[in-house]
């Protein structure tokens, strides 16, 4: 298998919501029936030493701390059994998102997508091979803003698991190598403004800190 290098951010982005309790508790919300999915475009790519950048009109962002899976080899519908055959590593990443557009979409029964797929809507960290993690489902998530913590989960909480949720996804979406998958945000979701730093990892494997900024054009 190729593993991507993951500085290629050039793939598609599928995201899972709704996966842990508690965020879903947070949001006044339900646990789903059926998986819920939604895409990013791969001009949503972050990675550290640029800024994320507040969309214009946008009043509350906030920040949602993921464990991001990297495929590593093309996957159309493939068995759960088989589902980490495909998988190539891991990474952190921030499904930024505009939360007044998206409770706007929500009330209205429209899409998410400006609400999740605005440039800089995914930063995102290093490349960790797959190999380098003992057990993905026993791993610290945690993302702090101004040296505070905020979200400190575990991907132990995690409704759905990776093996499923790439299986489920393969079935949708091909999956092709590069290409990200978020597998959904613990609870401690809140607001950055301008002048707000981000950091967040996955325990001590991978890290990342970005600035927020306002968009100026
Ligand atoms: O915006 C949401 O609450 C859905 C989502 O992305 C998540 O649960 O990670
Ligand atoms: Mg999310």
């Amino acid at each position: 298998m190729r593993l991507v290098k993951f500085v290629e951010f050039s793939r598609k982005i599928v995201a899972v919501g709704k996966n842990y309790a508690a965020h879903i508790k947070e949001m006044g919300s339900e646990v789903p029936s059926k998986p819920v999915f939604f895409l990013k475009p791969a001009t949503a790519y972050v990675t550290e030493g640029n800024p994320i950048k507040i969309p214009k009109g946008c009043t509350e962002l906030h920040h949602e701390v993921e464990l991001g899976v990297i495929i590593g080899r093309k996957a159309c519908d493939v068995e759960e059994k088989d589902a980490m055959d495909y998988v190539g590593g891991y990474t952190v990443a921030l499904d930024m998102t505009a939360r007044d557009w998206q409770l706007d979409a929500k009330s209205a029964g429209l899409p998410w997508s400006l609400a999740k797929g605005f440039d800089t809507s995914c930063p995102v960290g290093q490349f960790i091979p797959k190999e380098q993690i003992s057990d993905i489902n026993s791993l610290p998530l945690w993302c702090k803003v101004n040296g505070q913590m905020r979200q400190n989960g575990n991907t132990k909480d995690m409704i759905l698991k990776v093996p499923f949720i790439v299986s489920y996804a393969s079935n949708f979406f091909t999956l092709e190598p590069g290409d990200l998958v978020l597998t959904g945000t613990p609870s401690g979701v809140g607001q950055v403004k301008a002048g707000d730093c981000i950091e967040a990892g996955l325990g001590d494997i991978v890290k990342i800190k970005f600035d927020v900024v306002n968009k100026e054009k």
